[in-house]
């Protein structure tokens, strides 16, 4: 697990709050929930593996506010039923979604195979709509809420990732949909997109940190790191945020800069192309 980033909110800043972050376990996730727990508010940390979900809520309770762990697979519907039933049960209200659980694996587009697709599909873009349409219906569209996807940087697309770029690209159409329709309930909804993050989740991809800065070429020359992505997300779901809806927020140390044209290259092309292009070699 890495160290907790140093404390950037008011204490106070989500008091009063019931927040559910999924993939709460690890990762940008683990950091959001402790982080918001740190501001006040009371957690539920979801993910299907109980250990880290537990170890988690374990923290959040030692810091004094109240946490629950539920084993949920954000992909089964029945499985999500019974998680609202046991939050209505244990706070009453929701008050801040964040669904950050996800995952995809890289593989060029010619070789990924249609079960492929549809997998990461269903778990990036199926699994956060049916948290949010099961979050409106038992909580928000009655109260009002902050719900923040967390994405992908996928403007041009991503190559090596066609099924995520997809999913994130539905999940950012489906966001500003949604802020619309339920503006009138007072719902908020946002998308923070992280460019290249230092987490656990990275070890299930076959290259090291200094392979990954040669390839996303961010202008900063380093990976972020979890309470890059936490900041932001509880900027968006804390008051702080409160006129902020319908946007997405890249948080990506500069990487989508390079989709600019660097006009200096006609000067001086060796000075200035400080970084190798993002091409993958065969
Ligand atoms: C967004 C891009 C920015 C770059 C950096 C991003 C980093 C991160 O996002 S890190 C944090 C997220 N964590 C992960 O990505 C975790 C790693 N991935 C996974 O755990 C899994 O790949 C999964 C969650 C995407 C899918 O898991 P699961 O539902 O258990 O699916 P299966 O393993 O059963 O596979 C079903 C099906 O999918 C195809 N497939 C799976 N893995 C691969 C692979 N490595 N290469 C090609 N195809 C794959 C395949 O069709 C599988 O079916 P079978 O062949 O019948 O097994
Ligand atoms: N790290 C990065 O550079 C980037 C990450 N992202 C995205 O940000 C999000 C957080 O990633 P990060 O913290 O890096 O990685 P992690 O792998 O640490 O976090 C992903 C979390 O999601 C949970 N999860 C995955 N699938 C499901 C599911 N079907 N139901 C419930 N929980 C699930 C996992 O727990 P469990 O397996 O126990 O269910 C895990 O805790 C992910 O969506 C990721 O794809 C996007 C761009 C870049």
């Amino acid at each position: 697990m890495q160290p907790l980033p140093n404390m950037r909110f008011a204490p106070d800043l989500l008091t009063s709050q019931v927040a559910l972050v999924t993939g709460g376990g690890t990762g940008m996730g683990r950091a959001t929930a402790i982080e918001m727990a740190r501001c006040g508010a009371d957690v539920v940390v979801l993910g299907r593996r109980a250990e880290p979900i537990e170890d988690c809520a374990k923290i959040i309770r030692e810091l004094g506010r109240k946490a629950v762990a539920i084993s949920t697979d954000i992909r089964l519907p029945d499985q999500i039923d019974s998680a609202m039933l046991r939050i209505k049960d244990e706070f009453g209200r929701l008050d801040i979604l964040v669904n950050n659980a996800g995952g995809q694996f890289v593989t060029p587009a010619r070789e990924l195979n249609n079960k492929g697709f549809e997998t990461v599909i269903r778990n990036n873009l199926i699994g956060s709509w049916q948290m949010t349409k099961a979050v409106a219906d038992h909580f928000m569209l009655e109260h009002g809420g902050s719900i923040v996807f967390v994405t992908a940087c996928v403007r041009s697309g991503l190559s090596g990732f066609v099924h995520t770029a997809a999913a994130r690209g539905g999940v950012l159409a489906m966001m500003k949909t949604l802020a619309f329709e339920w503006a009138e309930f007072g719902i908020r909804l946002n998308c923070v997109a992280p460019g290249t993050i230092k987490t656990e989740g990275m070890d299930h991809y076959p290259i090291d940190p200094e392979q990954w800065l040669k390839l996303n070429r961010n202008v900063m020359g380093h990976m972020g790191d979890v309470g890059d992505i936490s900041a932001a997300i509880i900027f968006l779901s804390s008051s702080l945020g409160k006129f902020v809806t319908g946007e997405e927020w890249y948080i990506d140390g500069g990487e989508t800069l390079h989709l600019a044209h660097d006009a200096r290259q006609m000067i001086d092309a060796v000075k200035f192309s400080r970084r190798e292009p993002a091409v993958l070699k065969k």
